[in-house]
């Protein structure tokens, strides 16, 4: 079975010697960290840090830039690797636009994931949250992108926001799947001996990852699946062994990424919870992912 693990983006993904590593790993896919117009170096460090609950971020979007990742789609062997997903998250409708178009020129292979969802640039709001906005943004890339494409999702908190937010996506036939979720914007980790915050973009406001954000993904990956028929939802959020990969696929995700573990981890992570994921299959009788995903029971 091609593994349903590959890397969260951000994770692993950044340079060509990252993407080279998660290729050669045994994840079923792998993802590009998101890209802008121009390379960008990023949030001033620190700006990413760990906890025993899992992670705190605020990058900044530090890439080198959509033509450095359209180089490294257009040099990639399609035919003997794992699928290639391309995230784009431009820093205006504009610059998402000379991205897509500049990809879909090429008409390569890759899969392009327009992020609606980046927590942590100062003074831009998540695209996901202004509904509208994104819909605007999803009709001027549909106007000329004729491909499947995807997008990154922030987590929803309110029913009413599922709905609306699945009124919008249904709208785009070639919006093919949904990953949920980004990272939970905006928290604050203290340090209690230091008396201090622990990231310093934003004074210390960053995107979480890891446990905290667990129960909240595997919500937002049901509730769309619920409303969203004829997509797909990749999940992302706390996956840390096989039991989380198992239960967002119980939630109903058709393949599950991997981030702050990764990070932490390295490749190997990949082996290891598909190795959990297997034994839990076994052990519950189930031969395939298709004989348990999305049957999450209710009481
Ligand atoms: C694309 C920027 C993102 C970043 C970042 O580069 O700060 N961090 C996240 O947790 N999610 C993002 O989508």
């Amino acid at each position: 079975m091609t593994s349903p693990l590959y890397n969260a983006s951000g994770v692993m993904c950044r340079s060509v010697e990252d993407l080279e590593a998660m290729r050669a790993s045994s994840s079923g896919a792998l993802i590009t960290k998101s890209c802008t117009l121009e390379p960008r170096e990023g949030n001033p460090e620190p700006r990413y840090f760990v906890t025993p609950l899992g992670s705190i971020n605020s990058m900044g979007l530090p890439n080198y830039g959509y033509q450095y990742y359209l180089d490294y789609a257009e040099k990639y062997d399609y035919a003997n690797n794992k699928p290639l997903f391309i995230s784009i998250s431009g820093m205006s409708l504009a610059d998402n636009l000379t991205i897509i178009k500049a990809f879909h020129e090429r008409a390569l292979p890759c899969i392009l994931e327009v992020n609606l969802s980046c927590p942590n640039l100062p003074g831009k709001p998540q695209l996901g949250y202004d509904l509208p906005a994104a819909q605007h943004a999803l009709e001027k890339i549909c106007e000329f992108y004729d491909r499947p494409f995807g997008v990154k999702l922030p987590p929803y908190f309110d029913v009413s926001h599922f709905d609306q937010a699945a009124e919008v996506f249904n709208k785009f036939d070639l919006l093919k799947y949904v990953t949920c979720i980004n990272s939970v914007g905006n928290g604050l980790v203290i340090d209690v001996d230091a008396e201090s915050v622990v990231i310093k973009p934003k004074d210390g406001l960053g995107g979480l990852g890891g446990d905290y954000v667990l129960p909240t993904a595997l919500a937002n990956v049901r509730e769309f699946v619920r409303r969203l028929p004829g997509k797909q939802v990749v999940g992302c959020g706390g996956v840390k062994s096989g039991r989380e990969a198992f239960m967002h696929i119980l939630a109903g995700a058709t393949a599950v990424q991997v981030g702050s573990c990764l990070y932490e981890e390295g490749v190997g992570a990949f082996d290891r919870i598909a190795q959990e994921l297997k034994d839990l299959m076994a052990a519950k009788g189930y031969q395939k992912l298709s004989d348990f995903r999305g049957k999450l029971k209710t009481l």
